[in-house]
């Protein structure tokens, strides 16, 4: 598909008091680069819809700034910035008297596409996110399952190629097997669209599978930590952002820890587990477990490179602590 570039995103020193409320974003400043995905998890009430919502102007900043592209989105028609702003929330906004595939073309129509370019559009949409137009097109959103309504979310907010996508708990109306396999999907989804896209979730476990980076926020959008998972699973700065990844931080931090991080040995004789050179410690430790030599080896191309002990998936998980 056509893909428009990605845009960086830049908050500096935003604020916003609602009227008659308190402070729901005391001072964030923030930098998302082209093509990255960003999580912002916090607890209930902590600020992240509102910082969403700032960016494509649904809600005006109290003070600050904040650039897509470079440029100040105070100053943009909120128009033609939410044309290049793909925005997509929980229990969408889907018309529910309109077809899934008028639903998708949406955005489209209001740009005047003629009408066998928004159909081809919506054809190759539908198809990104796993739904036939044959089947799913002509049907209604009440007629289809809650997975499939929040895929046809992402396919409406894609279709006019925005350069940014905005995702508020995107997949938390969905049971938790269809919710991971939507985040799967969505993953390979980012991997071909490459957007900068803003996710805001309240589940870190998704932040950690969805996020290149995550904003771990506190009590009015104060930004505890920004960093990677592993960073932010490793080495949290603050207590907060420990007590909020939660006490099984060390499990996790397997699952985003790849087997270059560790110091393969040279393996005893005999039929160990195998696991290949892409895979992660979680990975590498769970075949382990599953063997009976207290070793595993790690393949590439079929060949063995060396092999791992629980003792040396230990040290990799904690090679570069601080
Ligand atoms: N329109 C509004 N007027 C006044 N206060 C508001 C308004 N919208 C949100 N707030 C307050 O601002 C704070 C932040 O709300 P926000 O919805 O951004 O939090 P959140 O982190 O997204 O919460 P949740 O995870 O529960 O959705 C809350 O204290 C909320 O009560």
């Amino acid at each position: 598909m056509s893909s428009a570039t990605a845009a960086p995103i830049r908050l500096d020193g935003v604020e916003k008091i609602y009227d008659g409320g308190g402070t729901a974003v005391a001072d964030l400043s923030l930098d998302i680069a082209a093509g990255e995905l960003v999580a912002l998890v916090g607890p209930s009430g902590c600020g992240k819809s509102t910082v969403l919502r700032m960016i494509n102007r649904l809600i005006e900043p109290t003070s600050g700034s904040i650039y897509v592209d470079g440029e100040d989105v105070t100053s943009s028609d909120p128009v033609e910035l939410r044309r290049r702003i793909g925005y997509c929330i929980q229990h969408i906004g889907l018309f529910p008297h309109q077809t899934v595939a008028a639903n998708v073309a949406t955005v489209p129509r209001l740009l005047g596409w003629d009408r066998d370019k928004a159909t081809e559009r919506v054809e190759e949409l539908l198809d990104l996110v796993g739904l036939d137009v044959g089947i799913h097109g002509k049907r209604y959103p009440h007629q289809l399952s809650g997975g499939q309504r929040q895929r046809v979310g992402v396919a409406r907010a894609l279709a006019a190629d925005p350069v940014v996508l905005l995702m508020d708990e995107p997949f938390s109306a969905v049971d938790p097997i269809a919710r991971g396999r939507l985040q799967e999907e969505f993953l390979r989804l980012q991997a071909d669209v490459g957007k900068t896209i803003v996710f805001v979730t309240h589940d870190v476990d998704e932040a950690i599978r969805l996020g290149d980076k995550i904003a771990v926020l506190s009590n009015e959008a104060k930004l505890e930590q920004y960093g990677t998972p592993a960073e932010i699973l490793r080495r949290p700065k603050t207590s907060f952002v420990s007590e909020f990844v939660g006490a099984d931080r060390g499990v996790k931090s397997l699952s985003v820890t790849g087997l270059a991080q560790a110091q393969l040995r040279e393996l005893p004789p005999g039929e160990h587990p195998t696991v290949t050179s892409a895979a992660n410690l979680r990975e590498a430790l769970s075949r382990l477990l599953d063997g009976e030599t207290g070793f595993v080896s790690v393949t590439e191309s079929g060949h063995s490179l060396g092999g791992l002990s629980a003792d040396d998936i230990y040290r990799a998980l904690h090679s570069d602590d601080g």
